[in-house]
């Protein structure tokens, strides 16, 4: 089975590689490229004249929901957004229930997206039963079943004395440690970036020190026991500068950024807009410039979203209750061209590479993802740049709905996605 994508504009960083030709895709494979019209035989000829051909985006920070909260989020309904994002590989997080913390649910995750077979599913497992902080769980068990790598995102460890043991059998395992950096006592009740606004609304804070003291230990602990350390979404200022002096000293530390802590200030949370309301929260203007100073210069290796639908009834209340999280698969390419390549703070080629390539090495995803190198799996993405279009949070193809981004005009648009050389079409948002 021979496909061609004739005539889009190729761009793959990981061979610096940006121009017009067809693609060439055999049984599933990436075959190479040739100039546009040259090749003529093929199964399927899908023309792209116009558009932006790149790997299929990986986000290596998803929620899935499944298995124990399917009314938020499914495999079918996550992987379909993913599509429709233009991501053909996501990893999950564990805050499911049961959370992925024995090789059982990893296997069950794993085969439901086989099944679904709309993007790649990449299990991240808990680094502590149930992620309650205390027993570790059997992490080369998880490993051997499929998890990509460890977390307790959403349950962010407090104990240095639990996190070094973590961090100890993640570098004998050679997982990769991703770390949500929140010092708790510093956000009890929080539920709004601590500042002006969270003053005028009478909400409390989530001071960008509680970020940034996670980050420091994690970091020394990091540098004490040589595990390799990714910290989750970066949502301050110095946590960047900290980051950037753990780079330079040769610490094998990442970082990622997701769409609205660049995008977004605290300000969306004017109103109680509990669709503004996510952890790490929004900051300011200062900490958006940061990020993507940070994201322009490499200090900040990735771009993943944070997915994390919640159902409108649990949206639909006051400020301080409702759950954290926003939903972002669909919206972050747009967001990242529109806000970081239009702006001038990045080129396409970077972006796309905190979107593919970047991601894809940070967390050793198998197969020779993130890349349009012959005999890679053809896991392909394309996009219409010139495409401008309105978020509209009734279209989209996850369950939840809940989008800061809803009304906003952007441009860039994902057109489809090709999985191991498949077509995978889902409708467009218009
Ligand atoms: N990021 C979020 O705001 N929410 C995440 C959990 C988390 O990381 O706190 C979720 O699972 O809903
Ligand atoms: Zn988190």
């Amino acid at each position: 089975m021979r496909t061609i994508l004739a005539g889009g504009r190729i761009l793959d960083p990981s061979q610096n590689l940006d121009r017009v030709g067809d693609l060439l895709i055999e049984d599933g494979r990436i075959v190479g490229i040739t100039p546009p019209g040259e090749t003529r035989q093929a199964d399927e000829v899908i023309p792209v004249d116009g558009l932006l051909v790149t790997p299929g985006l990986i986000d290596i920070h998803v929620h899935l929901r499944e298995p124990g909260f399917e009314y938020k989020e499914d495999i079918e309904s996550g992987t379909r957004a993913a599509a429709a994002g233009g991501f053909t590989s996501v990893c999950c997080m564990p805050n499911t229930n049961p959370a992925i913390d024995s090789a059982p649910v990893v296997h069950y995750i794993r085969e439901r997206a086989e099944r679904c077979g709309l993007a790649r599913v990449f299990p991240i497992a808990a680094a502590t039963k149930g992620m309650e902080g205390g027993q570790l769980t059997e992490m080369a068990d998880l490993k051997a079943a499929g998890a990509i790598a460890i977390s307790d995102d959403a349950f962010p460890i407090q104990s240095a004395e639990t996190m070094r043991r973590v961090m100890e059998y993640c570098a004998m395992l050679d997982l990769p440690l991703l770390t949500h950096n929140e010092d708790k006592s510093l956000t009890a009740h929080g539920a709004m970036n601590e500042g002006y606004i969270s003053t005028v609304l009478g909400i409390a804070g989530m001071p960008r020190v509680a970020e940034d003291i996670a980050v420091a230990r994690n970091i020394l602990l990091c540098e004490y026991t040589g595990c390799r350390l990714h910290l989750l979404h970066i949502s301050s200022a110095r946590t960047v500068q900290i980051l950037r002096q753990a780079k330079a000293k040769g610490l094998p530390v990442t970082g990622e950024a997701c769409p609205h802590h660049w995008a977004l200030t605290e300000e969306a949370c004017l109103g109680y807009n509990t669709d503004a309301k996510m952890n790490p929260p929004l900051r300011t203007a200062q900490d958006c410039e940061a990020i993507k100073e940070a994201l322009a210069d490499g200090t900040i290796d990735c771009i993943a979203t944070d997915h994390a639908p919640h159902a409108a009834h649990e949206k639909e209340t006051e400020f301080e209750a409702a759950p954290f999280g926003i939903v972002g698969l669909e919206t972050a390419f747009a967001l990242g061209y529109t806000h970081l390549v239009l702006s001038g703070k990045l080129t396409l080629n970077d972006l796309i590479a905190r979107l593919t390539y970047n991601p894809a090495r940070i967390l050793s995803i198998p197969h020779k993802l993130g890349t349009l190198q012959p005999n890679a799996p053809a896991d392909v993405a394309v996009f219409d740049l010139d495409c401008e279009w309105t978020v509209d949070r009734t279209k989209l193809h996850s369950k939840s709905k809940n989008t800061p981004f809803h009304g906003a005009t952007v441009k860039g648009k994902p057109l489809f996605t090709l999985l191991n050389g498949r077509k995978i079409e889902v409708d467009s948002h218009d």
